[in-house]
């Protein structure tokens, strides 16, 4: 996806005016969330908003990098002019350089001093499983249309009742897994995790099918029949159930497992079936994980996000069958649209001005074609994969 040139929004072809910045660099992918100021038509807040005397409208966006590409990063906010916020004032002309950006992730520690090289600015270090919380806990508060089960192959928005929001499990699957049981703002414990995740997917991925990229990986899955190369109950029991503990015959009982096979090498299986396997085996595995963390503290929704669903469907339909089957119903999988932004959006919710409080979102948009950070897209809520081409309009309310 190319992200190296200026960001345009609504065809105007002047650069937008950037009020904030802030980074999650991951162990796999750099994930950016900015805010644009709509220029000229800031508004009186809605009356049942008490407090505040006027507002900045505007919207935020999202865009990411692969890592190990952090040149690109770099190179896109010094093209966009991305460093030069003013912050939320209520000034035509706001073009005072910020001397720090808010920045989480492990990369906020081991590429500090390339930032300062390059673009003169200092990353502030806010703590990782802090922004990820607040992220999360942003999206299911303000953003409608947010969080959604994903049952049958067929997705359903759920309705968040604020008060009824707490506690949930946090489910992080990024190049690890990070599993956080929330208690309310800033109240959390990271009770689990695995190092069986988005990387181990990839990074296997890569090596068995020769893939060139994640999105060619999981392309492959689509394509793939993962009983190739997954043993199942039916093999081991002559293609009869074994109903007695619960297992039907077409259920995986050795994930890989017809790879034992002597007369067969890797060039003999086809990479989409291994890709299918391989991502059946590592959703499945999140989503026992997953469940038993919560039956460990009772807890009855499980909130996935990070980058290594991509809103996928076999992804989302395998981890969401897991959590149904072992919790017999009980506990229930949730999906984010902006599943692989808590961090970011974490990070930015962490400017001393700027709370949770003060940021009312108006409504989830696409932006026009010509305003896409790469990629032109007619985003449909329902069906779309948040690649870093859409973005939420939003006002800021200040006292
Ligand atoms: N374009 C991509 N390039 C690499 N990995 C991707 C891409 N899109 C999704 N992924 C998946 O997302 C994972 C990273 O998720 P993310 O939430 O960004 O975690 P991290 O913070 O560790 O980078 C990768 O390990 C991979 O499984
Ligand atoms: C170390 C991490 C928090 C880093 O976050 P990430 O970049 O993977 O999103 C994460 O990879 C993780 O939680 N790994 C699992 C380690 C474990 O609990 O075994």
């Amino acid at each position: 996806m190319e992200h190296n040139r200026e960001v345009e929004i609504d065809g105007n072809s002047n650069p937008i005016q950037i009020s904030r910045l802030a980074l999650d660099i991951g162990g796999s992918l750099i994930k950016l969330v900015f805010f644009s100021r709509n220029s000229g038509d800031d508004e009186d807040p809605p009356k049942d908003l008490v407090g505040v005397s006027s507002g900045v409208n505007g919207r935020l966006h999202f865009a990411k990098f692969e890592t190990a590409k952090i040149n690109d990063c770099l190179q896109f906010i010094s093209a966009n002019k991305l460093l030069l916020g003013g912050g939320f004032q209520h000034q035509e002309n706001c073009t005072n350089d910020r001397s720090f950006i808010k920045a989480t992730g492990g990369g906020a520690y081991k590429f500090s001093e390339l930032f300062k090289e390059k673009l003169g600015i200092s990353l502030e270090k806010e703590d990782e499983m802090d922004c990820l919380v607040t992220g999360a806990n942003f999206l299911l508060k303000a953003v409608n249309q947010e969080a959604f089960t994903y049952l049958n192959g067929s997705k359903e928005f759920v309705q968040i009742d604020h008060n009824d929001l707490y506690p949930y499990l946090l489910v992080n699957i990024g190049s690890g897994v990070s599993m956080i049981k929330v208690d309310g703002d800033g109240k959390f414990e990271r009770v689990s995790g695995t190092s069986v995740g988005g990387g181990t997917f990839w990074g296997l991925g890569k090596l068995l099918t020769k893939s060139q990229s994640f999105d060619e990986l999981l392309e492959l899955s689509h394509r793939g029949d993962n009983r190739a190369i997954d043993t199942l109950v039916g093999d081991i029991y002559g293609g009869m159930d074994y109903l007695k503990i619960g297992l039907s015959s077409t259920t995986i009982a050795s994930s890989f497992g017809k790879a034992t096979s002597h007369n067969k090498e890797l060039e003999d299986y086809k990479p989409e079936d291994i890709s299918r396997s391989l991502l059946r085996m590592i959703s499945n595995n999140i989503g026992q994980i997953s469940y038993l963390n919560a039956l460990r503290f009772g807890l009855k929704r499980i909130i996935f996000g990070g980058f290594f669903i991509r809103s996928h469907s076999y992804t989302m339909d395998t981890i969401a069958v897991a959590v149904h089957f072992w919790s017999k119903g009980e506990a229930k999988a949730m999906f984010l649209r902006h599943e692989g932004f808590l961090g970011a959006l974490g990070a930015f919710m962490s400017y001393e001005t700027h709370s949770l409080d003060d940021l009312v979102v108006n409504q989830v948009m696409p932006l026009p074609v010509n305003a896409s950070l790469g990629t032109d897209t007619n985003y449909d809520p329902l069906k779309g994969d948040l690649n870093g081409t859409e973005s939420i309009q939003c006002s800021v309310y200040r006292a």
